[in-house]
C-alpha cells in the first residue's frame, strides 16, 4: 500500500512531521536543560522521531482498517439487514476473480456471426447470478459493493430525481482514470457542475455545425488511400475498419477540439493511448490485491513511463495552443479554446473549483479518449450490420443518395437521415459501446424500497437493460432498425429502456458531437463504397471500458 494510494493517510503523514517537529523542539528545550547528549544527536530527537512512527502507523493502519474492513463490513451489514442477497465476496477482492474467472471462459470461444445475443458473453457473471439471486442482488468490486439497477422507476430516482445524490467513487477513479483522464467524467458535486457549465458550450450545436467541413476534410483524406489502394487492387479489398476509424475519429477530434497546430502531439497521444489500452488490459486479466499497482513490476513501470510521456504531449499541445496563431485563435470557442480561457481566468472560485493546469491536463486527456474511442466504435458496430444486413446497406444508401445527390454533407441537411438515425440507434441498442454505468451513493438516500448507505454503487447494465425480451420483445437479439421509425420523444416505449448516452444531468455530453460525425462519416462511406464480412472476422465481442471487437473489423469493400 502507497501513502499516496490514500489521501486521507497522506494527509495525517504531513500532520505527522510537523507534530514530530513541534515534538523533538519540546523535548529538545527538555534534554538541553538537563544536560543529556548522544554523540551529538539529542535524545529528544530520536524519542520524537520513534514517538512519531508509533503513532503514523497506528494512525495509518486504523485508516486502513476502517476502509477495508469496517466500513465494508458496516455495508454488508445494512445491505443484508434489507434482505440483499447475492455471491459471498472475500476479503478485499469481493467477487473480482469470479468476474475475471468467468469472463476469460466466454472468451476462449468466438461467437456465431450474426449472432447479436452478446449479454452472455459481455456480463456472463451478472447472468448467472440474476438467475440465482433475482433482480436486486448485491456483488462487490473489491471492496465496493455493487447493486445491479435496471428497473425503469429505480433507473428514473438515480439519474434523474435523486440524481444529486450519486456520483464517481474512488475505486471508478482509479480503475479508470489511467485511460480517461481524472476530468468532467468522474468528477462530482459543484466540481462537476462548473466544469460541465464550462466544457457544455463547446458542444452547441451550432458550434457542432462549423465542425462539419473539418469531419468532412478528414473522412476525404482516409477516402483518398482508400482509392489508392483500391486502383492497385481488381476493384476489391480488405481492410480492417475498425483500426481506419480509431484513425479517423483521432483526427477529428484533434482537428475540431483542439485546433490544428496541435496535429502531431495530437498523433503522439493517441499511440500513448494505444499503449495505454494495452496495459489496461493486462491489469484486467489479472486480480489486484491493494496496492499492488505501486509494486516495481515491469508492467507498473511501463504504465508510469507512458503516463509520464502523456502528461509531456498534453502539456505540449497546450503550449502550443497558447501560442498558436491566427488560426487557431480564431477559435477560441472550441473545447481546447474555452478550457484555456477558463484557466487563464484570475479565479475568484475556491480552491476546490479552480481550474489550473493540472485540471486542464487531465481535462484534455479525458476528451483525447472520450472523444474519439466510442464513436470509431459506433461506426464499426455500425458498418459491421450493414454488411450482414444488405437490404439496410441498400436502404441507408437510397435515402443518402436522395438527400444528398452525390454532395459532400452539410449541417443543415443532416437531419433528413431518417433511415441513418433509425440504424444508428438499432445499432447502439445492440452494441452499446459504453455497455455499464456505474453510480456510487455521495451520502445516505432512500431509492424505492432501499434505504442505501453512502459508498453503495448502483451498476447499470445498459447492455442488459438493451438486450431485455420484455423491454424489447422476443426478437430482441436481432437487428431491427424499423424500431426506432417513430422519433425516441414520441416513442411509447419507456426512455430508460434505450441508455447508449446515459440519461439525466450527467448525459453525455459529446452526443450530439459523436452522432453528427458518425452521420457525416457513413454518408460519405455509402456514397462510395459496398461493404460485406470478411471470411477472416471472427465474431469476438469483448469490453473494458468499451464493448469492441476483440480480432478488428475486416471488410471487404469495393467500389459503388
Ligand atoms: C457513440 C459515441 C458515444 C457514446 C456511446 C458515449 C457514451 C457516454 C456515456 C454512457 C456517458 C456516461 C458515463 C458515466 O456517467 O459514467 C458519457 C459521458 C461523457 N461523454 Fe460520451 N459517449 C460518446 C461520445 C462522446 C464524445 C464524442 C465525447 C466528446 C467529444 C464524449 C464526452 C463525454 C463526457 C465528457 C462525458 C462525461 C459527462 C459528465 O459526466 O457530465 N462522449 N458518454
Amino acid at each position: 500500500m502507497h501513502i499516496s494510494d490514500h489521501p486521507a493517510a497522506a494527509a495525517s503523514f504531513f500532520k505527522m512531521f510537523d507534530f514530530t517537529h513541534k515534538l523533538s523542539m519540546i523535548i529538545d528545550h527538555i534534554a538541553i536543560h538537563n544536560n543529556i547528549r548522544t554523540r551529538g544527536v539529542t535524545v529528544s530527537v530520536l524519542l520524537a522521531v520513534s514517538t512519531a512512527i508509533l503513532i503514523l502507523a497506528c494512525n495509518a493502519t486504523f485508516k486502513l482498517l476502517r476502509y477495508y474492513c469496517l466500513q465494508p463490513w458496516a455495508l454488508v451489514r445494512a445491505l443484508q439487514a434489507q434482505g440483499l442477497k447475492g455471491p459471498v465476496p472475500r476479503f478485499l477482492l469481493g467477487n473480482i476473480s469470479q468476474i475475471v474467472e468467468t469472463r476469460n471462459e466466454m472468451e476462449v470461444y468466438d461467437m456465431e456471426i450474426g449472432d447479436h445475443n452478446i449479454l452472455s458473453r459481455i456480463c456472463p457473471y451478472y447472468c448467472q447470478w440474476s438467475a440465482e439471486y433475482g433482480k436486486t442482488f448485491v456483488f462487490w468490486w473489491g471492496t465496493e459493493p455493487r447493486i445491479p439497477a435496471t428497473d425503469s422507476e429505480i433507473l428514473k430516482e438515480i439519474l434523474f430525481t435523486k440524481s444529486e445524490y450519486f456520483g464517481k467513487s474512488s475505486i471508478q477513479l482509479k480503475g479508470g482514470v489511467l485511460l480517461l483522464g481524472n476530468g468532467l467524467i468522474f468528477a462530482n458535486g459543484t466540481d462537476w457542475a462548473k466544469r460541465r457549465q464550462i466544457i457544455a458550450p463547446a458542444f452547441h450545436i451550432e458550434k457542432l455545425k462549423e465542425m462539419v467541413p473539418l469531419i468532412v476534410n478528414c473522412t476525404s483524406q482516409m477516402l483518398r488511400t482508400w482509392d489508392q489502394v483500391l486502383k492497385t487492387t481488381e476493384g476489391s479489398v480488405e481492410m480492417d475498419v475498425c483500426e481506419q476509424f480509431a484513425g479517423l475519429t483521432s483526427d477529428v477530434i484533434v482537428q475540431t477540439a483542439f485546433g490544428s497546430c496541435c496535429f502531431n502531439n495530437g498523433k503522439k497521444v493517441f499511440q500513448l493511448l494505444k499503449s495505454l489500452e494495452r496495459i489496461y488490459t493486462e491489469y484486467n486479466r489479472r486480480i489486484w490485491l491493494p496496492g499492488c499497482r505501486f509494486l516495481p513490476t515491469p508492467l507498473n513501470r511501463e504504465a508510469s513511463r507512458l503516463q509520464q510521456e502523456m502528461q509531456g504531449s498534453l502539456k505540449a499541445i497546450i503550449e502550443a495552443r497558447n501560442k498558436c496563431d491566427n488560426e487557431c485563435s480564431s477559435r477560441t470557442n472550441d473545447l481546447l479554446g474555452l478550457l484555456l480561457a477558463e484557466s487563464n481566468k484570475n479565479h475568484i472560485y475556491s480552491t476546490e473549483q479552480k481550474f489550473g493546469a493540472k485540471e486542464l491536463v487531465e481535462e484534455c486527456r479525458t476528451f483525447f479518449f472520450v472523444g474519439h474511442e466510442t464513436t470509431y466504435l459506433l461506426l464499426t458496430w455500425t458498418i459491421m450490420l450493414l454488411a450482414l444486413h444488405p437490404y439496410w446497406q441498400e436502404q441507408a444508401r437510397a435515402e443518402v443518395m436522395e438527400v444528398f445527390k452525390g454532395r459532400d454533407p452539410q449541417a443543415d441537411l443532416l437531419n433528413k437521415l431518417k433511415i441513418v438515425g433509425m440504424i444508428f440507434n438499432e445499432s447502439l441498442r445492440l452494441y452499446p459501446p459504453a455497455p455499464t454505468l456505474l453510480r456510487t451513493a455521495l451520502s445516505d438516500v432512500q431509492v424505492g424500497s432501499l434505504h442505501v448507505p453512502k459508498g453503495t454503487t448502483f451498476w447499470i447494465p445498459i447492455l442488459a437493460i438493451h438486450h431485455d425480451p420484455t423491454l424489447w420483445g422476443a426478437d430482441a437479439n436481432e437487428f431491427k432498425p424499423e424500431r426506432f421509425s417513430e422519433s425516441l420523444g414520441n416513442s411509447s416505449r419507456h426512455l430508460l429502456s434505450f441508455l447508449p448516452f446515459s440519461s439525466g444531468p450527467r448525459i453525455c455530453v459529446g452526443q450530439t458531437f459523436a452522432l453528427t460525425e458518425a452521420k457525416v462519416v457513413l454518408v460519405m462511406l455509402l456514397q462510395n463504397y459496398k461493404f460485406w464480412v470478411s471470411p477472416k472476422y471472427r465474431h469476438a465481442p469483448t469490453s473494458m471500458i468499451t464493448l469492441k471487437p476483440k480480432y478488428g473489423m475486416p471488410m471487404i469493400i469495393e467500389k459503388v
